[in-house]
């Protein structure tokens, strides 16, 4: 699989402060790559920049395997569509005469438009105009725009932002199925690590300007580590009795929680506890949860 993007230190200054900070970033062909941070991380920064939007501090971006610079940025960029904050539109032009104006800039076919408007299921809607439209709506045209001209690369910061439950799930599954139906590449950020799980393959999370992971969403999720936690009826002596065995544990919510044991160690441990006559009423295996290993990346609670 060939990178699609990469970026090398790339990194950008703001007045005195360092925004974006040496990120090595690496999207892979075929993949949605989720773009996770909190917000002010530096997401759209690091999005305009690859985009010719904003002009790099120090570092280098390469797109489609050519290192970009002022002379090839223009041919590159033909194949990359991308929906940065939200775009604006003549409201009192239909949704298909806004793609017509959005088109006849990008030097695209007025064919295309009817198949954008397909895949973002909007043809029904093409001759409404588009002040009538819902946000969803909106959003889903700006999509369209991005995919005119079938590009190869979509960025996409944010994209269900300002939707609600219903158009966030529409535009995920819109997304999700680009790779697959259109052979696309496709970068998108959020602040929502649910909305990442729902839709990436593969994740970079960046914090206060810092690629603090970078990798596939499985490995992420190999990183929960599996923990046991034991209810019995006096967890206070429980502790010193395993504590005496060398067991380490906490005490959180009427449970201890132990770090992963293999099984017979486990089962040695509760019928010691038996034998000291400490009833165990739960035994249950446990995960730390996404939003855990958020915090322990980013150092900022997460929103879902
Ligand atoms: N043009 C600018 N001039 C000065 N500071 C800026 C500019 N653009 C962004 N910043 C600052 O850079 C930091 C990163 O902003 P950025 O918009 O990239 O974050 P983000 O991760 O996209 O967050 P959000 O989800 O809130 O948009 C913020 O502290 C922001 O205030």
């Amino acid at each position: 699989m060939s990178d699609i993007i990469t970026t090398t230190g790339l990194c950008k200054q703001y007045g005195k402060v360092l925004r974006v900070k040496d990120l090595d970033l690496k999207v892979q062909e075929g993949v949605v790559y989720g773009f996770l941070g909190p917000n002010g991380a530096g997401k759209s920064t690091t999005m305009k920049m690859i985009l010719g939007l904003a002009r790099p501090t120090a570092g280098t971006i390469a797109v489609f395997g050519k290192e970009v610079n002022s002379r090839n940025r223009l041919s590159i960029l033909k194949d990359v569509g991308s929906l940065i904050e939200s775009p604006s539109y003549y409201g009192h032009l239909t949704g298909a005469e806004n793609l017509r104006i959005i088109s006849t800039l990008k030097g695209v076919q007025d064919k295309d438009i009817d198949r954008v408007l397909q895949i973002v299921r909007l043809e029904n809607h093409k001759e409404k105009k588009v002040g009538q439209y819902s946000m969803g709506m909106k959003q889903r045209l700006g999509l369209a725009c991005a995919l005119l001209g079938n590009p190869k690369l979509l960025i996409l910061d944010e994209p269900t932002n300002g939707l609600d439950p219903a158009g966030i799930q529409e535009m995920r599954e819109l997304i999700c199925s680009l790779p697959q139906q259109y052979g696309m590449t496709v970068m998108v950020s959020s602040h929502l690590l649910s909305e990442i799980d729902q839709m990436a393959t593969n994740v970079g999370i960046i914090s206060r300007g810092e690629l603090v992971f970078q990798d596939s969403l499985s490995t992420l999720h190999e990183k929960s580590r599996p923990s046991i936690a034991v209810r019995t009826l006096n967890n206070e002596a429980a502790v010193k009795i395993l504590d005496e065995q060398g067991v380490s544990c906490r005490t959180q919510d009427g449970y201890l929680l132990l770090s992963k044991l293999a099984d017979n160690e486990l089962a040695g441990y509760i019928s010691l506890l038996f034998d000291r006559h400490i009833g165990v009423v739960r035994i249950e295996e446990r995960r730390e949860s996404l939003e855990d290993i958020f915090l322990e990346l980013t150092g900022t609670a997460v929103s879902l």
